[in-house]
């Protein structure tokens, strides 16, 4: 069941409930008042899935942004649970695929092993998993912490917790359960393996007390583009969520090129092949179905965050307090990566950014803030067609300046626009988040020990 590789993967992002946008929210289309409303994502994720859509990909912290004082409480500090809504949402779709991020810093492979083998079990094998190491102290400060873990351990747990994860995945081989009332056997016992893993890090006994997911593991995502953050891909992911059009109208296909080439020449080491890995940019289209319409659709986004707001998003991704300095002279430092225990990716980007062009303050939170791409459906299916051909991705993951509006106008009038051109799927052909990548099912470390 592979994908045609003429045609790209899509997936649907919610990065806050609202939207993409931090001010998602205050948009004129948006249901403010619905985020705890389950009806508000059913009818997100059946949209998705209506414009045959991979997946939808719901990302998540564990923190209330309050460090910095802008004093207006966004929407993003409201979350539900991932298990608890894409196991909901599993009940009301049919086949798209299901993925959340979920932290390796601040949980235990074991209950996220369960997890998410519950979840493929329940979805019939449409799970995935956004593999991060968090960001933030006030994440730490939640789980008997004061720091957030330094930057290169965190990514030692990660790996390790992956490798536990699916050393538990594959507790039981896939015929193992036999279900024999007659014998009263339940389970062929020699195919049920303790994993006895055993580091400063991790202590895991096994086995897990799920069987093995329908996919043998579900989808492995990750999305740091730090110098681990890409091995990490490398060696472990399936789908990599480019930091696409972070902090900019979407980068250069160029930047797009490198990034994707630089990620895939590390899987050889890993005795993996690049079509092993998809490589999803980021992508926050704001369409219109005229340029007048998608230029005003931009200017109302841009216009939706105050500034001080602004000002604290960028504070907040400086790891630094620059509300004191005048808003339109340029920084007065030069932000450094060494020694930076946030997002490295994010601050990558914006050294990058202001190498490229002398911003001042002001145009540099507003860049950050406001970077999505308007334009027709044509103008929008044009530059996704750029990128896909030259290749500098496999797909994209979209993000929706305000939701649900946002993901109806791209299913309504860009998903046709694609599949016109033959870019993308009339319908679906396989069942799980596998089939929909073209991604092969890994077989099972004991199975394998025993057919070869
Ligand atoms: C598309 C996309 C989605 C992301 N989703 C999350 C998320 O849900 N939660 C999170 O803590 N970080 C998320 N991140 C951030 C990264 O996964 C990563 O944790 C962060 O960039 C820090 O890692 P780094 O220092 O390796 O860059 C996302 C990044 C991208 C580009």
């Amino acid at each position: 069941m592979g994908i045609d590789k003429k045609q790209m993967a899509l997936g649907a992002m919610m990065y806050f409930p609202a939207g993409e946008h931090i001010s998602s929210w205050r948009h004129p289309e948006s249901d403010a008042a619905g985020l705890l409303d389950f009806n508000y994502y059913k009818h997100i994720v059946q949209t998705a899935e209506r414009g045959k859509f991979d997946m939808f990909f719901y990302a998540d912290e564990l923190y209330v942004w309050d460090r910095f004082e802008s004093g207006i409480v966004q929407s993003n500090s409201i979350r539900p649970e991932p298990f608890t809504l894409l196991s909901a949402l599993s009940v009301v779709t049919e086949k798209i695929g299901l993925a959340a991020t979920v932290s390796t810093t601040y949980n235990e492979p074991y209950h996220i092993a369960r997890k998410l083998a519950t979840l493929d079990h329940l979805s019939g094998g449409r799970s995935g998993w956004n593999i991060v190491t968090s960001q933030t102290d006030e994440e730490a400060r939640n789980f008997g912490k004061d720091k957030h873990l330094e930057h290169k351990n965190r990514y030692g747990r990660a790996k390790e917790f992956v490798d536990v994860t699916q050393g538990l995945w594959d507790s039981w081989e896939d015929d193992a359960l036999l279900f024999d009332k007659q014998s009263g056997s339940f389970a062929d016992k020699d195919k049920l393996h303790n994993l006895n893993y055993q580091t400063s890090e991790f202590s895991v006994r096994g086995p897990l007390n799920v069987s093995r997911p329908p996919q043998g593991y579900p989808v492995l995502i990750q999305a740091g583009a730090s110098e681990a953050g890409k091995e990490l891909a490398a060696a472990s992911a399936e789908v990599v969520f480019a930091p696409g059009s972070a902090f900019g109208p979407f980068g250069t296909v160029e930047d797009g090129v490198q990034l994707y080439e630089d990620i895939k020449s590390r899987m050889t080491k890993y005795g993996r092949s690049r079509d092993e890995l998809l490589i999803l940019p980021g992508f926050m289209p704001i369409i219109g179905r005229t340029e007048a319409e998608a230029a005003e659709r931009l200017a109302i986004v841009e216009e939706l965050t105050p500034e001080k707001l602004g000002v604290d998003l960028l504070s907040h991704y400086l790891g630094q307090d620059i509300s004191g300095y005048p808003l339109d002279e340029p920084l007065p430092f030069v932000p450094q990566l060494e020694g930076f225990n946030q997002s490295k990716s994010n601050l990558a980007r914006i050294i990058q950014l202001l190498e490229r062009e002398n911003l001042t303050i002001r145009q540099l939170y507003k860049r950050i803030n406001s970077r999505g791409v308007a334009g027709t459906p044509a103008q929008i299916a044009d530059q996704m067609e750029e990128w896909f051909v030259s290749g500098a991705a496999d797909g994209f993951n979209i993000m929706f300046p305000h939701l649900p509006g946002g993901l109806d106008d791209f299913v309504d009038l860009v998903v046709p626009e694609l599949q016109r051109r033959g870019l993308f799927k009339q319908d679906y052909t396989g069942n799980s988040l596998r089939d929909h990548f073209g991604l092969k099912r890994p077989a099972n470390r004991y199975s394998t020990v025993q057919t070869s």
